[in-house]
């Protein structure tokens, strides 16, 4: 696993800005080497904000996004179309500007879907389709995923100490009693995101600041589950300078 590299921009704004390029540039490249790349995306403000600097920038052309695969690190379960899923921010955001290939974006299950409300099915549902997308094992490795950090330091739906940061079998799981609402979700495990070449944890804001500094002080993944978040490859925390404001954080870029 790689170890964690600190970046940090001067706002909010820059680092979404910054982000998009340089997803542009590594999915651009995967798809010069292999034909094709594969994304997984985050709710969150930031992750958000990411989203729309990509629709944005005219270097977004460079991306072939009919030959990108979409995934989701973690996913509300909500009815389909529930602004509060993770999926409506993105289509909104992104992939409804984007001349994606309906056949390569890969939502995790509505509670209103197939499985009904059972977040159980949906999650094994999900493990399924990264199991057959994968090569060997049972994840792909993703290029890169995006991933939002949490005050106490989660990361996707994997809380301190909670059921999900303790999975080492499954790839995705079922979250319930989430602390941050609502409380039901669906989650890559630590072990499905590790899988990724390269794994960009996103953040903004002094509230993110103990987290961070955690993180780059490696603490243990139970207590800052975002700390275990690691790309086989890389490792990026993207932060604004009030997240990266307390010791063990580097200057601004
Ligand atoms: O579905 C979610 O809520 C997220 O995936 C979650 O992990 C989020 O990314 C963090 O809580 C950071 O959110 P903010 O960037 O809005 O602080």
């Amino acid at each position: 696993m790689s170890r964690a590299e600190l970046m940090v921009h001067r706002s909010g704004e820059q680092l979404a800005e910054a982000v998009a390029a340089r997803l542009v540039t590594v999915l651009s490249e995967a798809q010069e080497l292999r034909g094709r790349a594969s994304l997984v995306l985050t709710g969150g403000r930031t992750g958000g904000a990411v989203l729309t600097a990509l629709r944005t920038t005219l270097a977004r052309d460079a991306v072939d996004w009919s030959a990108v695969d979409f995934y989701w690190g973690d996913e509300r379960f909500l009815p389909s179309g529930d602004e509060e899923r993770n999926e409506t921010l993105a289509r909104a955001n992104l992939l409804d500007h984007l001349p994606v290939d309906p056949a390569r974006v890969y939502p995790m299950a509505a509670s209103d879907g197939p499985f009904g409300a059972d977040p159980d099915a949906a999650a094994a549902d999900y493990a399924r389709v990264l199991a057959e997308a994968a090569g060997e094992g049972d994840v792909p490795v993703f290029d890169v995923c995006l991933l939002g950090v949490g005050e106490e330091g989660h990361t996707a739906s994997i809380f301190p100490d909670s059921p999900a940061v303790h999975e080492h079998e499954r790839s995705v799981v079922a979250v319930r009693d989430c602390p941050k609402p609502p409380p039901t979700r669906i989650s890559l495990t630590l072990r499905a995101i590790r899988s990724s070449a390269q794994v960009w944890l996103l953040t903004t804001g002094a509230g993110k600041a103990e987290a961070v500094a955690a993180a780059m002080r490696d603490a243990d993944e139970v207590t800052v589950p975002a700390a275990g978040a690691r790309g086989r490859d890389r490792t990026l925390w993207i932060v604004d300078s009030a997240a990266a404001a307390l010791p063990d954080s580097g200057p601004p870029r």
